[in-house]
């Protein structure tokens, strides 16, 4: 491929971008080495539901040999991420600009596919084991290296995939409860499939559509997938699916000692890259709207970041999007909030650092990093709300409420909003683990194991704490916004009380009869739309009123700010319709079509 005029200039500037990227980031120059021992903990992380990593691919050799170099540059310690692009100032004098970002994990170019997995995928094996739901997601440019990246992550956990159940299960130290001679206790199925705007296609038996869903409980299901059952790690590796769209490799994970409970899935995702229309000149059409269905859905899904951030920092209700893309539904539990269910998404951009890339490469970093945006800690405890009480509050509690279970076997270190969170066979085999509580008494609960079995250990309260709490959060949220609603409309309606409805009558009656001729003189057909939207606004706003009926509050506040506007509005309409009937009947309409247009509107 030749360079274009303005990559060669770009490229001619070379030893003066790469000294202003020294100047201006010593400590993140790209020949740096990375202090090891202060690498991020790969620990510390664990009560994230959403990790952010950055992973740059070193400049291949063949670019470097054609001159491009590197302008990104990512520092291991401290999550930051460099980006030094090349502009050119009025007078035609170059200029670099540097943009940083911050990521959870920041992996330069020199790090290997062992290190970028212990810190992104190994861990979400463990919540897939027990019951929950993990994501891996690798975005990036075209050619950034989201293949290289996901293939070895692949391979990791099909090696690794096995061997933690295997150590879930020793780690039970309860030969009852499985039969070690037999299988693992667990069953694995994987699926393939990949995302195309909204159909979804399965690549285990292509071109069969699936369907994506949310069911009745706000769980996503995927139906219609060919499931193959796997073993082991070769099982595992052996079905192969290739994919231009978004790839997505499902494995899902039964506890067969709790058949009841909630299965664990384990969701790799290889997003297709976003390409510029300018890179796609040489596709057919076909590929070109493939392309279009790509770049939607990577809308949305930055949709979905965006808001997600503005969410977590706003105390107003932000809408997240997430319904608009069969992608951004599958990856639902990383755009929930409040979510009960244990879950974890990790994000791999993959970066091309060469100074060709560079606008690519700060557009994937404005896309991901507002993702790491973690909701804050509540400050204070609340004593009815189990999510904000600290370790040492939830094992005091559990002490107090339980003579049954130990809280250093149930909760040693989590926190209550992590003990909600945990799968329901995790909290099982914890509850196991106390004197008294036997694997009998557990499987006879039946079927929501854990449900049952705090309630009978802890007589329900903890439980009840937990509805309750969710339920007041829930309550609280409907209520701000049904009050934001009728503030709003306070705020906008044409008038406010009685009195000014009053003074509008009598003084101003004839106002309504210049709006008409105004009207009137850009033509009847301009009539019939004013009145259709006169009328669709006034119907929202009946209806606005009936939905907040049943908060005696809103309302209230609803009916002074509004009544008096729906009465002038109503007053508004009525004079429009006389104002017509007197022009049909003095004919001063002329037009059938006029006419029908303007009557149809009465
Ligand atoms: N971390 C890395 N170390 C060494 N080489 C890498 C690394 N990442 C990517 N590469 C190389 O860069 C090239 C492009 O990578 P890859 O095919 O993974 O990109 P991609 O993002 O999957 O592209 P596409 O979206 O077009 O499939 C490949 O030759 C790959 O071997």
């Amino acid at each position: 491929m030749d360079f274009t005029a303005a990559e060669l200039k770009t490229l001619s500037q070379r030893d003066f971008v790469q000294r202003q990227i020294a100047d201006f980031s010593p400590d993140l120059k790209v020949d740096s080495v990375p202090n090891e021992s202060q690498t991020a903990d790969p620990t510390s992380d664990d009560d994230r539901d959403v990790v952010v990593c950055v992973r740059l691919r070193p400049v291949l050799s063949a670019e470097s040999e054609r001159g491009i170099f590197p302008t990104v540059t990512a520092n291991k310690d401290t999550g930051k991420v460099l980006v030094h692009s090349l502009e050119y100032k009025f007078d035609g004098r170059p200029k670099v600009a540097s943009k940083e970002f911050c990521v959870d994990y920041a992996f330069d170019s020199d790090t290997n596919n062992e290190e970028v997995y212990a810190h992104t995928a190994k861990k979400l094996i463990a919540i897939a084991l027990g019951g929950g739901v993990a994501t891996l997601l690798a975005t990036g440019q075209t050619g950034s290296g989201k293949t290289h990246t996901m293939t070895a992550v692949e391979n990791f956990i099909a090696r690794d995939l096995f061997e933690a159940a295997l150590d879930y299960r020793k780690n039970l130290n309860d030969a009852t409860a499985w039969d070690s001679s037999s299988d693992l206790g667990f069953e694995f199925r994987v699926c393939f499939f990949e995302l195309l705007g909204n159909k979804a296609y399965d690549l285990l038996a292509y071109p069969n559509e699936i369907t994506i869903m949310e069911d009745v409980l706000g769980q996503v299901q995927v139906k219609g997938t060919v499931e193959e059952q796997v073993r082991n790690s070769e099982d595992l590796l052996s079905p192969q699916a290739s994919s231009r769209s978004h790839a997505v490799c499902r494995i899902t994970i039964k506890d067969l000692r709790y058949p009841a409970s909630e299965e664990g899935l384990l969701y790799l995702l290889d997003l297709a890259g976003s390409e510029s229309s300018s890179d796609s000149r040489h596709h057919d059409k076909e590929r070109t709207d493939e392309k279009k269905e790509i770049n939607q859905s990577l809308a949305t899904l930055k949709d979905c970041i965006r808001n997600r951030a503005l969410a977590v920092l706003s105390t107003k209700h932000v809408h997240v999007p997430y319904r608009n893309s069969r992608l951004t539904v599958l990856l639902k539990s990383a755009f929930e909030l409040a979510t009960t269910r244990a879950c974890r998404t990790v994000v791999i951009a993959t970066v091309n650092p060469s100074i060709l890339d560079t606008l690519h490469s700060l557009n994937t970093l404005r896309y991901v990093s507002p993702l790491k945006v973690e909701i804050p800690p509540s400050s204070e405890a609340s004593p009815d709300d189990p999510s904000s009480w600290s370790n040492a509050k939830l094992r005091e509690w559990v002490s107090e409420t339980s003579n049954l279970i130990e809280a250093e076997n149930l909760c040693s270190t989590e926190s209550g909003r992590q003990l909600l969170k945990l799968p329901e066979s995790m909290f099982v085999d914890r509850c196991l683990k106390s004197p008294g509580v036997d694997v009998k008494t557990a499987k006879a609960i039946g079927n929501n194991a854990a449900g049952c079995l705090l309630r009978k250990c802890l007589d329900g309260k903890f439980w009840r704490l937990v509805v309750d709490a969710r339920t007041k959060v829930r309550e609280d949220k409907e209520r701000a916004i049904r009050l934001a609603i009728a503030e709003r409309r306070a705020e906008t309606a044409v008038l406010r009380t009685q009195a000014e409805l009053e003074a509008w009558h009598t003084k101003q009656r004839d106002y309504h009869i210049q709006w008409m001729e105004m009207m009137m003189s850009k033509g009847p057909e301009y009539v019939a739309k004013m009145l259709k939207d006169q009328k669709a606004a006034l119907e929202n706003e009946i209806s606005a009123g009936e939905e907040l009926k049943s908060d005696p509050e809103a309302y209230a506040l609803w009916l002074k700010s509004s009544q008096a506007s729906i009465e002038y509005q109503k007053e508004r309409i009525r004079v429009a319709n006389e104002y017509i009937d007197k022009k049909i009947e003095n004919n001063e309409l002329s037009g059938a079509k006029i006419f029908a247009a303007v009557s149809a509107m009465k």
